[in-house]
């Protein structure tokens, strides 16, 4: 599919040429051959961003605006269109939603200094930075409660591979080296808005990351040499030990990233922190297939409502939403991080008030680490200063709670986030916390330029010439009183705008009385008034216009002090930012968990899989929410102890009976406790799970070209070569998409295979009922099955497992209820007759006429006759009307007849 945003084919664009355009013209398209070809130029003019050429009409295209024309260059009309500079956020992020990158080229210098240089002379412009989707810092443009990450994958020509990636809108920069195979796992976990990749992996990158931006770079730019000097020069070290060991392929990603990083934010170059490597294996691997059927953070349509994380989610701040969003798309496999999660969040629960007091405080902590991110990119203004001291100040706050009761004391996690959110600790933070709180007014504005943020009282400079400023504007208040005693003229007034100043304003009958007084000079003649201005208000004018200037300077010097201290203050307020966010997905879980009933997991290293009343959180929630009843409670025991605690289960029941739910359920489990938070469950112990696989439900995947049973034999050839002791594997169904024979084969080799080969604990959903005889030939196999029972014909389902096979499939029932017509139904039960019979099934069907030949069976309405009939009461009759009657019956038998 090729879009407008497609960058292969924006990279195929051709601008004209400079020559014989006007300086305007030539400025543009100089700029436009400095702006990278796939993405479109804001080219700023005055109060508008305008587009010119073929960036005009692909995003006129895109944001459904007029394009027009502007002038001709070189003998075509040049296509136009244009956006107002107030409103250039929305624009943006349609754009950028819709896949595109924009350059914004500024204006470098005031229009009034260029036309010092000669009427002709064009303003200044700059590229000031490239808005691409993995590069976004603004609130307007961001997802609260998501992180916004920009991958990089490097491929060294020896096979090594690696991803790095970094969130600019808070900083985080990290690597990781990873097999081939495991690319598009790790990106999934990620979910990266964009991915950087080397010309020639564009379409690979593709493949492995369908929903981000795909960015292509010159393989040169992925030297693993220059990435390395890059990142010393960068953070400024003579190695990069300190950090932790690379390979080459990580410094190539890491390299190739920081570079773009430095070009989109032309010459602001992202702050981000120390890059950090993370070691393979520290986090659950969940592949692609099994992330999506889960539906852990979005739904198979996309939404996150009626995903796992909205389900659970109760934090209360963005930051807190995010850490609990990469805590479930990457549970860890330390136990001690997971046990240290579930020691927060204990706690909470068991200190309710303390909780309740936690989470007060933390709902006005906002999100300081995008405030931070945003200041130091030299993007953010008073708000974000504000935001980021309350959110410190609540933290510092939030602290005495915890009272030091040694009966009662917090566990090491939280004492940890305490720690990092003390100011006393570090004092320079105290003060800079302090003096911001003091110095902003209550209600800052967004940007700095602006003015008005710095309180009055802070300093006297400042507030005096506020006063001046003030002063003089109370006089010009007073001189239109003086002005229309002198005058005479009452209805005179003394206005202001930003082409005349102040000026004097009086109707165009009362104008000539103005004209002949020496006092007042003419400046403009309007339909119904005539305008005047006098030295007085001239002087007052620029007493006004230099006191604000000065103010103006003065508040923006106070900011960059601030903006100047928090730079050097970077690393603690990054801490209190975890720590709070910390602290929130502690909180939530507790309150979830408190709410929902859910218990904390025994996570270790065995191999164990013990769950005892589990329950799917999102299944639960809807049942709930749509009245529709409650949902039943199911254990399920997978640790390899033989007997009732098979290694490998096969669970069977009717469609509809709630096995694709219960499957689902268990490996939302694992993840959960993994996460370090609750779980839906009476009990539950889980032996650390090394991948996650899972193919549950048929997604066709053609956008691909596969088709449902190929989508399904790659993702199950996928599990079979890879899952290992410590995989859990939930197969749903598998087989089902071709031959019945076919389909039963591969499912039987499937579960041999899971059994002797891989040995993963797993749950296998089938239909296949000659499956279950495989649980009493294979040593650690078992069967469990979900209760139905019929009832006066018609069939309910308990959602019940019981241990055992099914006795049945029931699919005949269900279509029934589906709403299947009588007649159909009633020949599949026929068919299924003779294929349960003792016979081979060809040999059942050989002599079962076919559907078409069998007469319809005759609806059983009654006959007109007997209808008749039944109102004849023959009591009531003389013999004359029993004759008649006996005489219409004849005739209604006949006609039907
Ligand atoms: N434990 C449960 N308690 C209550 N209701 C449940 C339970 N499990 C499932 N259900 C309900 O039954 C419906 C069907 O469940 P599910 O899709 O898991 O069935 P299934 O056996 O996998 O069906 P199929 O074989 O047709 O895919 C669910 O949407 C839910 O409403």
């Amino acid at each position: 599919m090729t879009s407008h945003a497609d960058p292969t084919a924006l990279n195929a664009r051709a601008f004209p040429t400079p020559e014989g355009g006007t300086p305007m013209m030539v400025q543009f398209l100089e700029l436009r051959a400095e702006a990278p070809l796939d993405a479109l130029l804001f080219y700023r003019m005055g109060d508008f961003y305008e587009l010119f050429f073929d960036d005009a009409v692909r995003a006129s295209d895109a944001l459904d605006i007029a394009l027009t024309k502007r002038g001709e260059h070189q003998g075509e009309p040049v296509p136009m269109c244009g956006v107002p500079v107030h409103n250039a956020p929305v624009y943006l992020s349609r754009l950028i939603k819709a896949g595109f990158k924009v350059a914004v080229g500024e204006q470098m210098e005031d229009p009034a200094e260029a036309k010092k240089r000669g009427a002709k002379s064009v303003v200044k412009r700059g590229i000031t930075r490239i808005v691409t989707p993995g590069t976004l810092t603004e609130d307007d443009l961001l997802e609260a409660r998501a992180a916004n990450r920009i991958a990089a994958i490097a491929r060294l020509a020896t096979g090594e591979c690696a991803l790095s990636w970094a969130d600019v809108s808070d900083g985080e920069f990290a690597s990781m080296r990873v097999g081939n195979d495991g690319l598009e796992a790790e990106l999934a976990a990620l979910n990266p808005s964009e991915v950087l990749c080397c010309d020639e992996d564009g379409k690979l990158a593709s493949e492995l990351a369908p929903h981000a931006v795909i960015t292509p770079r010159a393989r040169a730019k992925f030297d693993s040499g220059a990435g390395e000097r890059r990142l010393k020069q960068r953070f400024n070290v003579q190695s990069l030990d300190g950090f932790g060991a690379f390979t080459k392929a990580e410094l190539s990603a890491l390299g190739a990233l920081l570079d773009y990083l430095e070009l989109s934010q032309a010459g602001a170059p992202a702050r981000l922190r120390p890059p950090l490597s993370l070691p393979s294996g520290a986090a659950m691997v969940i592949d692609p297939a099994a992330r999506m059927s889960l539906e852990i953070d979005r739904t198979l349509q996309g939404s996150r409502k009626g995903s796992l994380i909205d389900a659970i989610d109760r934090t209360l701040t963005a930051p807190g939403a995010r850490l609990l969003a990469d805590r479930l798309s990457r549970p860890s496999m330390n136990l001690a991080e997971i046990q240290d999660r579930l020691d927060a969040a204990h706690f909470f629960l068991e200190n309710r008030a303390l909780r309740e007091q936690t989470r007060e405080r933390l709902k006005a902590a906002g999100d300081p680490a995008r405030c931070l991110s945003r200041l130091l990119l030299g993007r953010g203004g008073p708000r974000d200063l504000a935001q980021l001291s309350r959110a410190l100040k609540e933290g510092e706050k939030l602290i005495a709670g915890f009272a030091k009761d040694p009966l009662n004391a917090p566990p090491a996690p939280i004492n940890r986030a305490l720690d990092a959110l003390s100011l006393a600790q570090t004092p320079e933070l105290a003060r800079l916390v302090q003096e911001t709180q003091q110095s902003l007014v209550a209600e800052p504005p967004l940007l700095a330029r602006d003015g008005g943020f710095v309180a009055p009282g802070w300093t006297p400079a400042l507030d005096e010439a506020r006063g001046l400023r003030d002063e003089s504007r109370r006089v010009v208040a007073g001189l239109q009183a003086t002005y229309a005693q002198h005058s005479g003229i009452s209805a005179l007034k003394v206005k202001h705008n930003n082409v005349l100043g102040y000026f004097i304003e009086v109707s165009a009958k009362n104008a000539d009385a103005l004209m002949g007084d020496q006092a007042f000079i003419h400046r403009q003649t309007m339909a119904n008034a005539v305008r005047f201005s006098t030295p007085e208000l001239g002087e007052l004018e620029a007493k006004i216009a230099q006191a604000g200037e000065r103010a103006l300077a003065m508040e923006l010097e106070i900011f960059d002090a601030f903006r100047t201290r928090i730079e050097a203050l970077d690393a603690p307020i990054r801490r209190a930012a975890e720590a709070l966010a910390g602290l929130d997905v502690a909180a939530a879980t507790a309150h979830w968990a408190e709410e929902t009933g859910a218990e904390r997991p025994q996570v270790d290293d065995s191999l164990a899989f013990d769950i005892e009343g589990g329950k799917h959180p999102v299944v639960e929630r809807a049942l709930e929410r749509s009245g529709e009843g409650r949902f039943t409670p199911n254990g399920c025991h997978l640790n390899g102890a033989g007997g009732d605690h098979p290694r490998l289960m096969l669970v069977t029941g009717p469609n509809m009976a709630g096995k694709s739910t219960f499957l689902r359920q268990n490996a939302l489990m694992a993840i959960l406790a993994q996460a370090g938070l609750y779980v839906p469950a009476k009990s539950a112990r889980i032996g650390l799970v090394d991948r996650l696989f899972s193919r549950v439900g048929a997604a066709d995947d053609l956008s691909r070209g596969r088709s449902t049973f190929m989508a399904e034999m790659i993702e199950t050839a996928a599990i079979l070569n890879q899952a290992g002791p410590r995989a859990l594997v939930i197969l749903d169904e598998i087989g089902r998409g071709t031959a019945t024979f076919d389909g039963l084969s591969i499912a039987w080799a499937a579960v041999e295979h899971l059994h002797a080969v891989n040995q993963s604990r797993a749950l296998f959903a089938t239909h296949y009922h000659e499956l279950t005889r495989l649980a009493d030939e294979l040593e650690a196999a078992g069967n469990c099955s979900l209760k139905a029972k019929e009832w006066k014909g018609d069939l309910i389902f308990l959602h019940e497992v019981q241990k055992g096979p099914a006795d049945r499939s029931y699919g005949v029932e269900v279509a029934k209820r589906a709403g299947l017509p009588q007649a159909a139904v009633k020949r599949a039960t026929d068919i299924l007759k003779r294929l349960e019979s003792d016979d081979a099934p060809a040999a059942a069907l050989a002599d079962l006429p076919l559907f078409s030949s069998l007469a319809p069976e005759p609806e059983s309405r009654p006959s007109a006759s007997d209808e008749r009939l039944k109102e004849i009461d023959p009591d009531s009759l003389t013999p004359r009307e029993a004759l008649d009657v006996l005489y219409a019956l004849k005739a209604l038998s006949q006609n039907s007849g």
